[in-house]
């Protein structure tokens, strides 16, 4: 079986959104939603673009904006384009402010990076990891999920659900372990076959079971310990197997435990606790990475994952959370919420603690708890923010990404007539030409460097700078 220590590997994620002037919601969900997008209208004609970096920028129906980030390749890569959509959004809200004032409307523009909004509605964060075309992705998801269920352990977001803490975010929001619908079902792996390169080679695993992160290493720590996993099953390595008999029954469970003590009833009529799961895996995860190829995400970074992943459940075994306390963002939340409840009085239902849950998520870095916490170096960084400042303006230089930033750099330079996709790209004027990058691995193509001569070629008759662009 292929296994890939480079793997292309992308997020996406929907945003909360809302205006509020005296305490109360200015515009309604999808109006302000409108107004968020004007300024991206306004330059491209289109809710639906790709950005200079490279990456997806959308509005679908709802009123969620969505950042999906570009095609990556390594880990502490993928961390600075996903906060780089933060650095985007949160410019646009910015801008939207302006706008609101200026209108007499007013207001401040609030973008929450969080799964859950105030009525319970729930959106996605979602994970992609190229896997090999000989995979059954069925199977494949299968062996997966042990480890899928008791993840929210190491990375969930935590919020306060029904008078109590819960430690995930979206697992009360999955009804499927592997399966091809999304809406309807919300399986944790979506079989969708959309590999968005090419079918005979590559698939594209889609993941929906995570939260949005706002610390850092708990991102890398989400994102690490799925790499490794996937590699070890990519590889046949000596990685334990739980037949566990009621996955989606379990997850809900995990959520409510942070001694991580759930107990997972097996197909042979044995139990296993969500803490021990994760802790072979590990077991596994530190064997495989003594000899893994030291490619894509470097060793160094998965050893500082291994490491993070290993003290993390020590604090869940010990109780002793005070070891990850600046970098698992549910141990960081809790220690923030419990602190206000004791001085409100107690009650997990108060609804001064529902609003600091939320602003917790907030990702204007002077106003959201969470950046406050971090400002303050209570929280441990994993990147910095010249690398996300870096990401925010550049494509990934090490996938395709960076082809599609070459082609929409001419196009919107010279103002041609054009359309792009993740594999597509393509030029209206004078004559029709359209490119396609199969391979999501590579930085040269001949046909991309003929499409971008051919701009230039073609300067004066390019069209008229309209610019409609096609998710
Ligand atoms: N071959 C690939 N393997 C893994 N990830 C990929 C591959 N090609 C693109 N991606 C990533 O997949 C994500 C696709 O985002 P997009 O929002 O367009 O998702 P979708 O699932 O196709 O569509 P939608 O969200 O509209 O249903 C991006 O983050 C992108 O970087
Ligand atoms: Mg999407």
């Amino acid at each position: 079986m292929t296994v890939y220590p480079r793997r292309i590997m992308g997020v996406e994620t929907e945003f909360g959104l809302t205006a509020i002037r005296d305490g109360k919601a200015v515009l309604g969900p999808e109006e302000i939603a409108r107004y968020l997008f004007k300024p991206v209208v306004a330059q491209y004609k289109s809710t639906n673009i790709f950005t200079d970096n490279a990456a997806r920028l959308y509005l679908d129906v709802g009123a969620h904006p969505e950042y999906a980030t570009a095609e990556c390749d390594s880990l502490t890569q993928l961390l600075n384009h996903d906060k780089a959509g933060e650095v985007l959004f949160n410019d646009l809200a910015a801008q939207t402010e302006k706008t609101l004032a200026a209108e007499g409307i007013g207001g401040d523009v609030y973008l929450f990076k969080n799964n859950v909004d105030s009525a319970g509605n729930s959106y996605g964060t979602h994970e992609n990891y190229l896997i090999s075309r000989e995979l059954s992705l069925k199977n494949f998801g299968k062996r997966l999920l042990p480890f899928l269920i008791t993840r929210q352990l190491l990375c969930g977001a935590g919020m306060i659900k029904n008078g109590r803490f819960v430690i995930s975010q979206r697992a009360d929001q999955v009804w499927e372990g592997v399966s091809s619908a999304t809406t309807r079902t919300r399986p944790i792996i979506n079989t969708r076959d959309e590999p968005h390169g090419d079918s005979s080679r590559f698939r594209r695993m889609h993941l929906i079971v995570g939260d949005s992160n706002m610390a850092e290493p708990s991102f890398a720590l989400k994102i690490g310990s799925t790499q490794l996993v996937i590699e070890m099953l990519e590889a046949d390595w000596d990685i334990p197997t739980f037949d566990v008999v009621e996955p989606i029954k379990h997850i809900k469970q995990i959520a409510l435990d942070p001694t991580g003590q759930t107990e997972l009833a097996l197909k042979d009529d044995t139990t296993v606790t969500a803490l021990e799961v994760q802790q072979a895996v590990l077991e596994a995860a530190k064997g495989w990475l003594a000899q893994r190829q030291d490619e894509g995400t470097p060793n160094a970074e998965l050893e500082k994952v291994v490491e993070l992943w290993g003290r993390t459940l020590t604090a869940i075994g010990t109780q002793n959370f005070e070891p990850v306390s600046g970098e698992i963002d549910w141990v960081i939340k809790r220690n923030l919420l419990e602190r206000y409840r004791d001085r409100l009085g107690g009650d997990w239902n108060d609804p001064k603690l529902a609003q600091i849950d939320l602003a917790y998520h907030d990702i204007n870095p002077r106003r959201g708890l969470f950046y406050h916490l971090q400002n303050k170096g209570l929280v441990q960084r994993w990147t910095t923010d010249e690398a996300i400042a870096h990401a925010a303006t550049t494509a990934p230089e090490t996938t395709r990404a960076t082809l599609r930033a070459q082609f929409l750099d001419t196009a919107r330079e010279l103002g041609a007539h054009y359309t792009v996709d993740w594999v597509h790209m393509k030029v209206d004027r004078p004559e029709p030409q359209t490119v396609d990058v199969q391979d999501p691995f590579a930085t040269e193509d001949v046909g991309v460097d003929k499409l971008v001569a051919y701009m230039h070629d073609n300067r004066e008759v390019l069209g008229n700078a309209q610019g409609g662009i096609r998710g």
